[in-house]
Parts: structure tokens; sequence; C-alpha cells
């Protein structure tokens, strides 16, 4: 039997068992047993990458963005519209067959547009392109779960059950559940709060399923079975997701109001060009990139050409900054000197793991370098460099 009937047939399974006290533990073995499955049928054939004839798209620019949706959603027809790159669209299902990458110019950063094959439901068993689809979706920053809005609102509950079965996990956040394995001493088995899902049972008996016989467990919050599994395993990829309901222009009003006050979630017509700077900037607030303008002592800071940090890829202190520039500039710094929001005043003295924030300006001062410290004309703890190159004109940046 293979590895999908397997699945099935658990899935009946559970189907089958009624859920209550008695069958508690079953069913969480039964959960176990198919999550297992799941990640062996993830594990690409041998001496292949997994991505695919005409997936396999170079990462380009600060960060990367991908289209995931039912076929004829209208994934291309928004490429084209925010990137400028043309992808094919028509009416019928399936127009678009391989990955076609293109670029958004955005608050002077770059971002990788990435349209897909439309998916359907069974795709995370390779139904379709669905395997190569999600493995270009696991490769990216953010996912945009384009939809239409004239259908079922089931479609995102399908389509996130496909990403969830492939051990995406979308807009949540890893479960607070300590675990290591040992090399003996057996199970220990702890938790900060009265747990109302877990018990210490349950917890060996998917750990037995695992066969993990001697481990550190600690639950910090009162998390699931679910929970549970996704730390055994380990592989999971915790994602923020924004749902984009296009075609709003053949819904009634009431309808795209109703959509539109969804968490995560925005409404846009690509035929009518509507809502298309606001998915824009959604786009950038749930990419968290942190823009860096570097200030050159005694010269203005270049504000056209950022360094971008983000802090789920690599960090933000201005440790990360310096290795951005230069792997051996780290060991040069003497100090930073730190503008915009981050710095407590302007500009505030920082070290290497002082943490920086979107729009701040950094000026480096190497060891043995003279210092100059300039005193700041310039102060203001919300400025932004829009904010700031208007004040430049006024009194501009000493140091
Ligand atoms: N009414 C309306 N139609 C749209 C809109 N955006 C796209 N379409 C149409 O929807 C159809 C499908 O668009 P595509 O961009 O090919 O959709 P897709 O999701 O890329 O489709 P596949 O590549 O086949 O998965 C085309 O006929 C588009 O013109 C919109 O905002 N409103
Ligand atoms: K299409
Ligand atoms: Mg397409």
């Amino acid at each position: 039997m293979g590895i999908i009937e397997r699945i099935k047939e658990i899935e009946a399974e559970m189907a089958r068992t009624q859920k209550n006290k008695a069958t508690e533990y079953h069913l969480g073995q039964l959960k176990a047993k198919i999550a297992k499955l799941r990640t062996q049928l993830l594990e690409p054939p041998k001496g292949t990458s997994g991505a695919g004839e005409g997936f396999e798209v170079t990462k380009y620019g600060h960060g990367r963005v991908a289209l995931i949706g039912f076929p004829s959603v209208g994934k291309s027809t928004l490429l084209t519209m925010l990137t400028g790159t043309h992808s094919e669209a028509a009416s019928y299902e399936f127009t678009t067959l391989t990955c076609i990458p293109g670029i958004i110019h955005y608050n002077d950063t770059k971002i990788q547009l990435l349209d897909l094959p439309g998916i359907i439901e069974g795709a995370s068993e390779g139904k379709g392109r669905g395997r190569q689809v999600i493995a270009v979706s696991k490769s990216s920053d953010i996912v945009l779960m384009v939809l239409d809005a004239s259908k079922s609102e089931g479609h995102r509950q399908i389509l996130t059950k496909e990403l969830e079965a492939v051990g995406l996990r979308l807009n949540k956040k890893p479960p607070q559940i300590y675990f290591k394995k040992k090399k003996t001493g057996g199970i220990s088995f702890n938790s900060t709060m009265q747990l109302t899902h877990v018990d210490e049972k349950l917890c060996y008996q998917i750990l037995h399923e695992y066969k993990i016989h001697n481990a550190e467990i600690l639950f910090r919050e009162d998390a699931t079975v679910d929970d549970l599994i996704d730390v055994i395993e380990g592989n999971r990829k915790y994602m923020k997701c924004i749902y984009v309901y296009n075609k709003i222009d053949v819904v009634g009003i009431d309808d795209v109001d109703k959509l539109a006050r969804q968490p995560n979630s925005i409404v846009i017509s690509c035929n009518l060009k509507l809502n298309l700077d606001r998915l824009l900037a959604k786009m950038w607030d749930a990419m968290g990139l942190v823009r860096v303008y570097t200030k050159p002592q005694g010269q203005q800071p270049d504000f056209g050409d950022p360094v971008v940090l983000s802090a789920d890829r690599g960090g933000c202190s201005v440790e990360d900054f310096c290795n951005h520039i230069h792997r051996s500039l780290v060991k040069e710094v003497k100090y930073v000197l730190v503008w915009g929001i981050s710095a407590r005043h302007s500009p505030q003295h920082c070290g290497l793991s002082h943490v920086l924030q979107d729009e701040d300006v950094v000026q480096i001062v190497k060891k043995k370098e003279r210092e100059s410290e300039g005193r700041g004309r310039f102060k203001s703890h919300t400025t932004g460099p829009a904010r700031i190159a208007d004040r430049e004109k006024k009194a501009p940046l000493k140091n």
C-alpha cells in the first residue's frame, strides 16, 4: 500500500471514531501516524531538489512573495499589474504552468513576486503541480492566497488544509513547547500552566509513536496534540498569509464588506485597479522588512539605497547590519550612532546588540578613527527617511 492510501485509511478510521475522553489517546496516536506519513511523503525523490522543472527560480531582491490560489482566480493578472512582468492570463483554468517571477519596487526595496500554477484539492498529495507549487511557497517569506470573491468561502479552508498537510502554518506562532531529545533519563514532562487538551499519558503515547523514550518536554501554553506533533516533527514553516479576494467588481457590496472585515484579508479588483495600493502596503507590513540608511561621517545619508534587514531572516541588530555591509566590519566597529525610531535620543551611541527599526539612520564609528561627535540639531523619535529628508533641507544631520 502506498503512503497516500495509508493516510487515507487512517483518516477514514479517524472519521469513524467518536471523539470523547475514552478515544482521545487513540485519536492522538492516529494523528501522529498521519504526521509521520506526511513527512515521508514530503521527502523529495532521491537525486532531485524537490522544486522541479520550470520551478527553479533564483531568489532575487529583499524578499519573496508567492501567489497561491485555485485556477483562474486572477494570480497572473495580479502579477502583471504589480510588477509589469507579463504573465499570460486567460479565462480557462491552468493557463500558468510554471513559476513566473516578477519584481515589485516598493519603499526603496525590491520584492520578488512569484506567479504559480493554480492548485486544486489534493495538491499536497501530488495532484496537478501541487507539490512543486508548495515547494516554491515554502521558499518564500509570505504567501498571498488569492481567492475569487464571487466563489465559495470554502475555497479558503480547502487551500489552508492543503498547505497545512505539507507543514505550512499560516498566521500562527510556533507552539510554546520546549522539547529536547535526550540519550537517557526517560521522559520528563512539565507544564507552566493547567493543560486542558493534553495530559502526561497522551504525551507519552505520542512520543512512543515516534519511538522517543528519553526527552525533556515543557508546555509553556495550553497547547493541543497537533501543536505537540508539530514540535516533535520540527519541520513546520510558520508564515504570514494575506487572503486576497479578487474580482470584487462582480460581487455585491454587502459581500465585499463581509470579506473585507475578516482578519488578514483584503479585497481587490484587478480589472478596476481597486485597492492594489493597499494590498502592497499590507504586504509590506507583513514582510516586516527593516530599512536602515547608512550615513558616512560628515556626509548626508543615502536615502535611496537602504540596507534591508529582516527580523525573521538574519535579524535586525547593529551586528546584523554590519555583517550585511561587510563580513569583517564588525571587528572594526567601536560603536555606532543611531537616529530614528529605535533611538531613545538622536543620535544614540549604540553597541552591536542594539536592535534597529525601519527607517533608522546609522553612522559607524570605527576603532582608532577620530570621532567628532555631533550635537544633533536633528532630534526626533518618529522620523522616517521621507520626513528626515524634509528635515535635512532645513537642518542637515550632523556627524
Ligand atoms: N471580473 C474580473 N475578472 C478578473 C479579474 N482579475 C482577473 N480576471 C479574469 O479572470 C480570468 C483568469 O485570470 P488569470 O490571471 O489567468 O488567473 P490565474 O489565477 O492566473 O489562472 P491560472 O493560471 O489558470 O491558475 C481572466 O479571464 C481574467 O481576465 C478581476 O478583478 N475581475
Ligand atoms: K486562467
Ligand atoms: Mg495564471
